[in-house]
Formats: C-alpha cells, structure tokens, sequence
C-alpha cells in the first residue's frame, strides 16, 4: 500500500540549553506541495531533519512525533524510503571523487534493494528526472556535470527510491535562472506524474508561488502563521509573512499575486 499522509507533530530542537524550533506540527498528503518559508534562522531545516532523525552534531530532538497514516513512526524508518530528500547545493552533496553510478548504487544499497533491480531503476529514474543518456551520465564525475545537472542527479536517486514523499531544502537556490526554472518545473511535473507529496523549504516566494499549495510561516522557530498560497499573498496576517510578501514583490512586481 502506498503511504497518503505524513504528520510532523509538535517538532521541538534545542541546542544546550537554546530552543531553535519550538512545537512545530504539520501534514504534507501525497500530490500536494506544502512551503515551509521564512527567513535565514528561522529553523526550517531543522524541523525537517528533526524529522528524519538527521540532525546536525550540537543540536537534539527535544520532542515531537511523526506519524505515517495516522500510526506513529520513528524517524529512522522514514528516510531513505518513505522520505527522499533534495538539499541546496548539489555539488556538495556529491562525493567528488566517486562517479554518479557510485553515488546510485550506494543508495540502491542502502534502500535494500535487489542487485538484479539497480540498473533498471536507476535509468528510469534518470529518464524521470529529465536526464538523457543514462548509461553515459552514470559514468560521469560531480565535476563533469553543471549545477543543474547535479540537481537533477540528486532528483534522480530521490526517485529511484520510490518514496511517496519529497523534502527538498532551497532545492533552487545555488543555481542561475535557467536551471532553477528547469527544477521548478521538474518538481512540478514529478507531483503530478507520481502524486509525490512535496515539502518545499525555501525563503524564495517566486518559488512559493509557482509551486506551494499551503504555507506554512516560521520565525524564531515556531509557525507564525499556515495558509493557503492564495491567501497568504493577498491577506499575509502576521507581519513576518507581510515582510516576506512585501520583498518579494519589490522585487518582481510584475509577479503580483500569481498564484
Ligand atoms: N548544529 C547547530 N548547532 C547550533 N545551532 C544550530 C545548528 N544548526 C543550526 N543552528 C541554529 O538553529 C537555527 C535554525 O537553523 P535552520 O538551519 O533550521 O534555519 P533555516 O530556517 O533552515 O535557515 P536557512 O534558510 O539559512 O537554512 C539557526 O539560528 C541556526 O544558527
């Protein structure tokens, strides 16, 4: 059975004795995109390795639970195979010395997957991903690729793990126009191909808009405010998300509410 329905509940991280997010809940469905905006600090990263029990050295899990279908599941069990992640700056996330097929079959591996199935479902999920030439690409060092083509890659391995659910943290913000249109249109398609539900992180309300269904608003690591995306450009409530509505039509007025 597929999976529908993801719940974080009350997520709380601290650092010593500082609170960084402080009773975070909410529910990302399968074929929807939820934003988790705000700015530099606000602790949506955190949240969303708080949920997956990937959180940085310094920092702990104070509270909080997820539950999948309405059945609580430890973190752990949710990475890799029910959650895929892509993170901001692909090229980092790549071992540099070890070819794209080194990086597949390393996730294939971990996701315990039968040898005989790899080639198969990394070339599918390379194709999914908009990526041409499979067999050529996997031969292929960080190096050797642009930006976007890493983002891609990192897409890639994200599907050949056949999650139901994305996190994709500032999944645009390293790469020039171009590209970051070409993700944004990526991650679009992959919601509606594959009913994919999507927890989109980012500071960058041109991306809310092209892509988010609800929005969530954090600051000083609480949600100030969850909204449909409509509403949370034409009547922004509390004044962070005004802030941000606000910067981000200064800068593309054109934009106005495109939701
Ligand atoms: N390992 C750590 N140890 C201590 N504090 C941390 C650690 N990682 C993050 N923080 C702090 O936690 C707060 C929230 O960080 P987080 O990375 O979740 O923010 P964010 O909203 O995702 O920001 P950004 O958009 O810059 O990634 C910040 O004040 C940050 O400095």
């Amino acid at each position: 059975m597929s999976h529908q329905t993801l719940n974080l509940v009350d997520i709380a991280v601290d650092a010593g004795a500082i609170r960084l997010v402080d009773g975070v809940s909410l529910t990302l469905a399968r074929g929807e995109v939820v934003a988790l905006v705000g700015a530099s600090g606000s602790g949506k990263s955190l949240t969303c390795a708080a949920a997956l029990d990937a959180l940085p050295a310094g920092t702990r899990r104070q509270g909080g639970q997820v539950w999948l279908d309405g059945a609580p599941i430890a973190p752990e069990r949710l990475r890799g195979r029910v959650v895929a992640s892509v993170l901001q700056n692909p090229r980092s996330a790549f071992n540099p010395v070890r070819t794209l097929g080194d990086h597949a079959e390393e996730t294939l591996q971990a996701l315990g997957m039968e040898k005989s199935c790899w080639k198969e479902r990394i070339h599918r999920a390379l194709r999914e991903a908009g990526l041409d030439e499979p067999q050529r690409l996997l031969g292929l060092y960080p190096f050797e690729m642009s930006g976007g083509m890493l983002q891609r890659a990192m897409i890639a391995l994200a599907l050949a793990s056949e999650a139901p659910f994305l996190f994709a943290d500032e999944p645009t913000t390293d790469l020039d126009v171009i590209h970051q249109r070409e993700i944004l249109d990526l991650l679009a398609g992959l919601r509606e191909r594959f009913g994919l539900g999507i927890l989109l992180i980012t500071h960058d309300m041109g991306v809310v808009a092209r892509l988010a269904d609800r929005v969530l608003v954090m600051d000083q690591g609480c949600v100030q405010e969850s909204a449909p995306v409509e509403a949370i450009f034409r009547q922004p409530r509390h004044a962070v998300t005004r802030a941000l509505v606000a910067a981000h039509l200064s800068l593309y007025p054109a934009q106005e509410i495109t939701p």
